[in-house]
Parts: C-alpha cells; sequence; structure tokens
C-alpha cells in the first residue's frame, strides 16, 4: 500500500488574528487555538516545515477605538505588539501539544522572544520545529498579510496559505454581500484590479513579483489545511 505524499515541503501560513476569537466577541478563545494547533501538528507530522505568521486583528480591534486620533505610527505598533501575544499564545499551544515552536520577532523584545533572524529560522525549519513569526513586518503602514508575502518569499516557501474566517476569495465581500460567488482561481493582477478586500494589495504584488502562489482557504473548516498541504482543491488559488 502507498501512503499518500504530502505536495509541499515548505509552507508559510497566516494565520488571521480573528480566527483565534472563535464565537468570542474578541481575544483568543481556547479551545479554537488548540484545535487550530492540531491541525498544524497533523501537517507538521507528515514532514512538512511550518511557518506561520500570526495576525492582530482580535486583539488590536478590541483597543483600536482608543488609538482614534492617535499617530498612525504609533496605533500600528500597538498592532505589531498585539501579534506578539497572539504568538506567544499560539506557541504556548504548540509546545503543550508535542510539537516544539520558536517565535521569532520583528520587534526586539529580546526578555520576551527571540528577534528573527532568516538562518536561524531556517534552521530552526530544518530542524523540525514550528516558527512563529511575531511583530509583522516590524513596519508601520504594513500588514500582516504583507509580512506572511515577505517572510514566505524569504524562507523559500512553495505556497502562502491564508487561513481565515471565509472559505476562498469571493467577488465580493461575502460576509457583507450573499450574492457574491467564490473563486475557485484567480491570477494577481486580477485580484489587485478588482480590489478583492481578502488581502491588500501590496503583498499580493509581493507574490506576483515573486511568483509565490496564495491559497485562501477556512481554517474553521476541519481537515482543510491538510487537504492543502496534500495538494487537493480546497479554497481559492491566487498565482502569478
Ligand atoms: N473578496 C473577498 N473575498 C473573501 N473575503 C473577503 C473579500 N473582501 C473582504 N473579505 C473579508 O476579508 C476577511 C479576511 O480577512 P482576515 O480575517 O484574514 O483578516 P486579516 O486582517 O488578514 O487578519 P486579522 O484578523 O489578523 O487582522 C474575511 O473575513 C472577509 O470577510
Ligand atoms: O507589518 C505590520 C503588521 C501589522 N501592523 C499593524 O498591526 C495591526 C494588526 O495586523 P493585521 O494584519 O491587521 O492582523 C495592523 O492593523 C497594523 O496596525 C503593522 O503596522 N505592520
Amino acid at each position: 500500500m502507498t501512503i499518500a505524499q504530502p505536495a509541499l515541503k515548505r509552507i508559510l501560513l497566516k494565520l488571521s488574528g480573528e480566527a483565534l476569537m472563535g464565537d468570542d466577541q474578541f481575544g483568543i478563545n481556547r479551545a479554537t487555538i488548540v484545535r487550530m494547533v492540531e491541525e498544524i501538528a497533523e501537517v507538521t507530522r507528515m514532514g512538512v516545515q511550518v511557518a506561520v505568521v500570526i495576525g492582530g486583528g482580535n486583539i488590536f480591534r478590541g483597543v483600536a477605538g482608543g488609538s482614534v486620533g492617535m499617530d498612525r505610527a504609533t496605533a500600528d505598533y500597538m498592532g505589531m505588539l498585539a501579534t506578539v501575544m497572539n504568538a506567544l499564545a499560539l506557541a504556548d499551544a504548540m509546545d503543550k501539544q508535542g510539537l516544539t515552536a520558536r517565535v521569532m520577532s520583528a520587534i526586539a523584545i529580546e526578555q520576551v522572544v527571540e528577534p528573527y533572524v532568516r538562518p536561524k529560522a531556517l534552521q530552526y525549519l530544518e530542524e523540525g520545529k514550528v516558527v512563529v513569526f511575531a511583530a509583522g513586518t516590524g513596519n508601520p503602514f504594513f500588514t500582516t498579510d504583507t509580512a506572511a508575502a515577505l517572510r514566505g518569499a524569504e524562507i523559500g516557501a512553495e505556497l502562502v496559505l491564508k487561513a481565515t474566517k471565509v472559505d476562498g476569495v469571493y467577488t465580493a465581500d461575502p460576509q457583507k454581500d450573499p450574492s457574491a460567488t467564490r473563486y475557485a482561481k484567480l491570477t494577481f493582477d486580477e485580484a489587485i484590479t478588482r480590489n478583492l478586500g481578502i488581502m491588500d494589495a501590496t503583498a499580493f504584488a509581493l507574490c506576483r513579483d515573486q511568483r509565490l502562489p496564495i491559497r485562501v482557504f477556512s481554517i474553521v473548516k476541519s481537515g482543510a489545511l491538510k487537504r492543502v498541504v496534500m495538494g487537493e482543491d480546497e479554497g481559492t488559488l491566487v498565482y502569478a
């Protein structure tokens, strides 16, 4: 009997912060994070090298009211710090499930997490450790989607997997427009010119220029991550 092998060797998984909330209004839902980590553990045990970029929407949007009128860059640093909290929670949940996780931050907070150093991240991945990239790109005016594109390119990932609450890219935001229909696949240029809000244009443009495909899929759907890694047609593929 032949055992099916994963179609991918190294992936960059972008986890939406909001997906960590589960059905809560903000913050981290424990059962949700544990379930996500189980799915990550499953593909890691299949031999896939996994790096994660975590968003911050679940924490940052809860405090965003307080940032109204604030200097934009300062508010963005608050957002990046929110991703550090999520990264710590995620790595803790991974360690509890027998994975070895390493958090690397784009902003120096040395007493808390190690700084992002590319060769070190590559070494961890080769060793089978899960690397969780925190603090986005480390720069204001960007997003964690752009950080996913950037780190994905830096580590030589074969695919950026955008795990979110919706199950792909739609003609319009499906949470606002129930008549929106899902694309099976589309090009980066189509995504950019149609102004599809699932990811920002900077992230799309970076992946397009690096010919790094993105697959958008639902992290709420059980087994979806494994299906993507096995090369099955899950969610939406965005390609150059
Ligand atoms: N054309 C579209 N197709 C699919 N989803 C869309 C589209 N336009 C907007 N969206 C919305 O984009 C959201 C995806 O963003 P996501 O939850 O990943 O946020 P994020 O900003 O990347 O993460 P975070 O929560 O960490 O800030 C979906 O929940 C969906 O409602
Ligand atoms: O490179 C980055 C990444 C993020 N930010 C700020 O953090 C929040 C949360 O990130 P999400 O991508 O929305 O999850 C974002 O709104 C920015 O304010 C950043 O400045 N630079």
